[in-house]
This record gives structure tokens, sequence and C-alpha cells, in this order.
């Protein structure tokens, strides 16, 4: 009976795991002890079974204290409490409990435990921290202990697929739980990461990884070392929508094309590298290329060209919501194309060209002190003096065809390849296959190192091992998803990766984002390219890209749907009555285009100003002056004005810039400056002969638009 009741935790006076403190704790042991005693003496109870009661209350104890994880020196105590109320007890059934001995000595073991109990309860709650302590360092002994098994597993699979026996130093798991990376010491002997690298096939199918997984190696921190990039979670089957985090990029520092099978992103260093990227139809090229303008947009330092022979259509999502006037910035502006120039016809696609070589020459002339000063022989390339970047869609086709004009722009292409590297251009070619007119060309060989072989499943065409020489173990099959393929540059050897998906309403999210981020072409390379440049956004030169053939267009469905699109003679007819009048549409398109022509977002004037935009009460006055003065000299003028940035420039100067080529007088720039400021187009910054005139766009604030 009294063992049961010693046993039975939830009794009223031996329940020791109810969170006794330190003083009810002793008190329950000896009024426990007493009451067994008192019970036994009474009942004649043998003393033995006092002894019993002790050590089952002990027993009992541990178990709960190591089911409520109390730290093992708090078990002890309780189960002494126990043993030493036990031995009490025992004492007390043979000499009679209700002896002032017996009750004075109980008193004294209850104040003894107490005493213990108390130092306890400030040791329990250091030892429960290094309990947990332990317990961590036990969870983190276990994953070393995994990581030791991955790193002998791999150790004997090298051994056995590569006869190279590697010392392993580290085993990262990626946080992601998409696999690991090893690093590892090469033998001495000869041994090299390029002998581990060469059988990655080998070693996938040894480790029996999931399709789209691979094993590839890299280069260590020393030549001796080389690290393994094991994946196990194939992040190339599942489509990825490019990153909605827009923030300002460079050239520099290099842009994301994409990721790899690790979820990485994989970087383009494009400052004196060409970038080629195969891809044939239906394999994802039309995305990458937006992927790519996305990634350019987002540059503080470049302005890319885009040539599309294909009717313009890899550059038009990034130009036609801006010039239709569709998109506006989060504060209501209207926004530049998020591509500076665009050539779908071949006439375009030559005067781009043509500028380009020019804008090469005059660089390599013009800042040669600058490049003296910076002790440098190549162009340092910043948003002042931006790079630019020619994309030219299926531009290896170009380059190997046969047909006598497209030889006139191949020779451009090459020439821009050849000469420009030093001063900031450089291209960007596409190409439906990797052959050997296109990988046979010296210069692209030479200059063209980022490289991209988007398979899709294609094997069509798609020589691996002439895209990425050197590289062995790259199989197309590994690739098998539309938007994946195969990416080295000089940093980051071939491997598998994957573009993101980009879609229009993500491009158009693009243009808005990054509006104000666009650098303005330097005033050398404006003048260098001339009007072709400025007046690249003409709408006899634009004509093209607003062709109204119905299914043609990017969907742009604008904000007053039908009829929002360019076609002007439409908007005189037909309006739902909540459209704003048509006369009010056509300004509002025809303001945007001009805006647009001359890359002077935003427009300082919004759509509810519009009695401002008529033609006589000055407007934006752009549209005026297009209709009565809209002379080359004009538009080089405010090219100049926007190039001088926040500097500004003043009407010497660009009369200075412009008397060559136009023979223009400073006075009729002071006017061209005047009317500027009345109509907000520029602003009239500092006093006397510090006076200059700056850009809407650059001024340390919008001018008052009223
Ligand atoms: N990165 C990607 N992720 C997921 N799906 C993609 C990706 N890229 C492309 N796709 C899919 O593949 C289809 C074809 O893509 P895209 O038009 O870019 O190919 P293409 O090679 O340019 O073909 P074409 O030359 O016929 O236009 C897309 O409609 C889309 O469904």
């Amino acid at each position: 009976m009294s063992a049961a009741t010693a046993n039975n935790s939830s009794g009223p006076v031996l329940d020791w795991a109810a969170g006794h403190g330190p003083v009810t704790g002793a008190l329950s042991a000896t009024t426990g002890a007493f009451a067994v005693a008192t019970t036994g003496a009474a009942t004649s109870m043998p003393p033995g079974w006092a002894l019993a009661v002790g050590a089952a209350g002990a027993l009992g104890h541990t178990v709960v204290g190591v089911r409520a994880r109390a730290a093992g020196r708090t078990l002890a105590t309780r189960a002494s409490c126990w043993l030493l109320g036990a031995g009490w007890t025992t004492w007390a059934m043979t000499s009679g409990p209700l002896t002032w001995t017996a009750l004075g000595s109980l008193a004294t073991l209850g104040v003894g435990i107490g005493a213990s109990a108390r130092a306890m309860a400030l040791h329990e709650e250091a030892r429960e921290e290094e309990a947990l302590a332990a317990a961590q360092w036990q969870v983190a002994r276990e994953l070393s202990a995994e990581r030791r098994e991955i790193a002998a597993e791999w150790v004997e699979r090298i051994q056995r697929v590569c006869q190279i026996t590697v010392r392993v130093l580290a085993v990262e798991q990626r946080p992601t739980g998409t696999g690991f990376s090893i690093d590892a010491e090469l033998p001495p002997g000869g041994a090299t990461w390029q002998k581990i690298a060469g059988e990655s096939a080998r070693l996938s199918a040894d480790a029996r990884l999931p399709h789209g997984c691979t094993a590839t190696a890299s280069p260590g921190i020393d030549q001796g070392r080389v690290i393994i990039d094991v994946t196990t979670v194939n992040v190339l089957a599942e489509e990825r929508t490019y990153p909605s985090d827009y923030s300002p990029l460079s050239l520099l520092t290099g842009i994301p094309w994409g990721y790899r099978t690790n979820a990485e992103q994989v970087l383009a260093h494009l400052r004196e590298q060409c970038a080629l990227v195969v891809g044939p139809t239906g394999s994802g090229k039309t995305n990458m290329v937006h992927g790519i303008l996305a990634g350019f947009a987002r540059a503080e330092d470049v302005l890319t060209w885009v040539i599309d022979l294909n009717a313009g259509s890899a550059g038009l999502p990034w130009v036609l919501p801006a010039l239709n006037g569709e998109i506006t910035t989060p504060d209501g502006k209207p926004v530049r194309p998020g591509i500076d120039w665009l050539a779908g016809t071949y006439d375009e696609a030559l005067l781009m060209l043509d500028a380009a070589v020019r804008v090469a020459k005059q660089r390599k002339m013009r800042y040669q002190s600058l490049l003296a000063r910076a002790n440098t022989d190549l162009l340092p390339i910043g948003p002042a003096i931006p790079q630019i970047m020619l994309v030219i869609d299926e531009g290896a086709e170009i380059l190997a065809s046969t047909d006598r004009q497209m030889r006139r722009l191949a020779e451009k292409i090459l020439e821009v390849i050849r000469i420009a590297r030093a001063m900031g251009l450089r291209t960007v070619l596409t190409a439906l296959g990797a052959t050997s007119s296109v990988l046979g060309n010296l210069m692209i060989r030479r200059e063209a190192k980022v490289r991209v072989a988007l398979t899709g499943g294609e094997t069509e065409g798609m020589n691996l091992d002439k895209m990425f020489p050197g590289t062995r173990g790259l199989r197309v099959e590994q690739a098998p998803y539309k938007g994946s393929g195969f990416m080295g540059t000089p940093e980051s050897p071939a491997a598998l990766f994957k573009a993101w998906r980009i879609l229009p309403n993500q491009i158009r999210e693009i243009i808005a984002a990054t509006t104000a981020l666009h650098p303005v072409l330097d005033d050398v390379s404006v003048k260098a390219a001339g009007p072709a440049y400025v007046r690249r956004w003409d709408a006899d030169r634009t004509a093209w890209m607003r062709d109204p053939t119905p299914g043609d267009r990017t969907p742009a469905a604008g904000p007053t749907g039908a009829g929002t699109e360019l076609d002007l003679s439409a908007l005189r007819s037909d309006h739902p009555a909540e459209q704003a009048p048509p006369e009010e549409e056509i300004l509002r398109q025809f303001r945007a285009q001009i805006d647009a022509q001359f890359a002077t977002a935003p427009d300082p004037h919004t759509a509810a100003d519009d009695e401002e935009t008529t033609p006589e009460s000055g407007g934006l006055n752009l549209s005026a002056l297009r209709s009565e003065q809209d002379s080359p000299a004009q538009q080089a003028a405010l090219a100049l004005l926007l190039a001088a940035g926040t500097e500004g420039t003043g009407a010497s100067a660009i009369a200075r810039a412009l008397a060559d080529e136009h023979g223009t007088t400073r006075q009729t720039v002071v006017g061209w400056l005047k009317a500027w400021v009345k109509d907000g187009t520029a602003v009239r910054v500092g006093e006397g002969t510090k006076a200059r005139y700056v850009h809407h766009r650059h001024a340390p604030e919008q001018p008052d638009e009223s």
C-alpha cells in the first residue's frame, strides 16, 4: 500500500514533480516520510517497507525528472531527499516516530534538504541552459556526422571514378536544402580540378543524382584545391519569374542573367566581354533576351541599343508602353523607354551601327586626357560615360549571311567588336545555332567569352564542346526545360543554368521602375552619334513600330482600352463617353512620343495640365517646337543640355558645339534656352557669370509646373 502511495506522483504528499520550491519540496519529503513512519509504526509495518518507500520515491522522481528533462544534478538531489527521508523513516519506525529525538531529527533533516534545494534552484537554472547548449551541440555533432558521411562517400566516389584521392576540408550544405559543396585538397603529384570536372557526368551517375542535378567541379582557393558542387534537387525544372527586386545594378559588378542549379544567380561581366547567346526556335531565347534587357535597364551605367530585324520584336515591349504613354512612374510621371534605341529595319540598323562606330572613334580621341589622368587605357565607364550595349537579335545569322546588304551590317558589327572594347561599346549577339560560321569567326571566338547555350531539350546544332571549349561532361539532356541550358563566362565556368521567365507585364513594371536610373549619353558620344541618334524616336523613324498590323503588337491595352494605341486617326472618332476628349488623347500621346524622342521623361506637365498642351499656349513646348522650329540643331542643343546632367551648360558652350555642324549662333541658343526655361524644360541655376542651364530632369528640384 505504502509502496503504491509512494509511486503515485499525484498523491498529496509524495508529489515531487508538481513544481516544488526549495521549502515545500523539503517539507513534502519530511512530511511524507513522517506520514509513512507514523502509518508504519501504527500499523506495525516492518521497517524494511519504509526503505522501500524511499527507494520507490527516489526512482519515481528520477523517472519523472527524466521525462521533464530536469538537469542531472537536480535529479540526484531529489532522489537523495527520498533516500535520506527513507533512512530516517526506518530509524524512527524502529525507535518510534513520536519521540522528540525522532521529530527533532526529522525537522533537521527537512531543513537540510530545504537548504540544499535552495542552492539547487539557482544551480538548476544555469544547468538548464548548459543542457540546452549541450543539446544544440549534440545536433551540431549529428550534422557534422552527416557532413562526415558526405565527405567519406565522396572521397571514395572521386577515388573510384576519377582515380584521385582528395582530402575533404569542408562540406557546406545549402540552406535551401538543394545540395552541398565540398571543398577538397587535391593530392600532390599533378592532379587538377579539371580532371574531376571532366568526370562530372560519371560522378553524377555514380551518385544516382536525379535528372537535372549535377556534381560539378570548379577551381578552389588555389590550384591545389577543388570545389565540388553537388545538386540534389532539380531547380531547373521549375519556372521562376524574374526577381522582383529592381534595385540599381552596375555593369562593373555584373548583371544577373539567370540562376545555377544551386539557385544562385549567375552574373555576366560585360565591361570588356561581348556575349553570344545561342538558342534554337522555342528554346526560350526571346525570353532570355528580355531578361538580359531587364538587367541592362537596371544598370546605371548602361544604355542599350537593340537591333532586331525580325520586326523589332525583342525590343518593342521595352519601347511601346513608354512611346504610347501607357505607363507612368509610381508618382504618375511618364517614363523613358527601357532601351535607348531600337532598330527594327535594315536602314535604322545601319544608322545605329554607323553611330556606334563614330562614338567609339570619338571617345578614343576626345577622352585621351581623361584616360591619361586616370592612368588607364580602359575608358572609365559610369553613369556619366555609360557603356553602350548593342543587343543584336540573331546577329550571328547576320554575320553568317552572304547577302550583300547583310554583309555591310556584319562588317560594322565586327568593327564595333574589334575597335570598341576599351571605349565601352560591347555586343550581345544571339544565334539560332552554334554553327561553324558563328563560332568559326575569330572575332567572336576571341571577344565573346560570355556564352549561353539554351537547349530546351533541343539537341540539333548544339555543339557544347565548341561553345565551351575545354569543358567536358556537359550534356544537352541535362537541360531539357525551356529557358534552361548552359552558361559560361571567364569568371564562372560553363555549367547548367536557367533564365528567369519574364512576361510583358513585368517588362512594363521594370520600365516604370528603372526610368530614373538610365544614364544619359555623354556629350562627346551624343555629338559623335549626331542627328541619327538625337532623332531616333522621330515619328518617321518610329513609324514601323506603330504599324497597326493587328496581332503584331505587344499586349498594349492602355488605360483607356481600345483606341489608346497610336492609331491617331482612330482617336478622332467613336470614343466611349468616359474617355478623355479625343484632342486631349491625341496630345497626350503626341507628348509621350516627343518625350520619348528626346529621352526627356519625366514630362513636367501631367495629363491634368491639358490646357497647357496646346501649341498656342506653349504647353510642352517641345510639341510647338516640333511643328515650327523642329531643327536638328535645336534637337542637338536639347541633347547637349540633357547630356550636361546636373552640372548644366550655357549658351556659349552649346553654340560652340553646334557651330561646325549647324552654324548656330549664341544668340539663337539663348533664345531656345529662354523658351525652355519658360516652359519648364530647363532650369536656370546660378547667377551672373556662373549662370547655367540644367535640364529639368537634372534640376535639384522639379521646376514649378504652372
Ligand atoms: N525561362 C523560362 N522558364 C520557363 N518557361 C520558359 C522560359 N523561357 C521560355 N519559356 C517557355 O518557352 C516558350 C518559348 O519561349 P521563347 O518565345 O522565348 O522562345 P524562342 O526560343 O524565342 O522561340 P521563338 O524563336 O519561336 O520565339 C515560352 O512561351 C514559355 O512558355
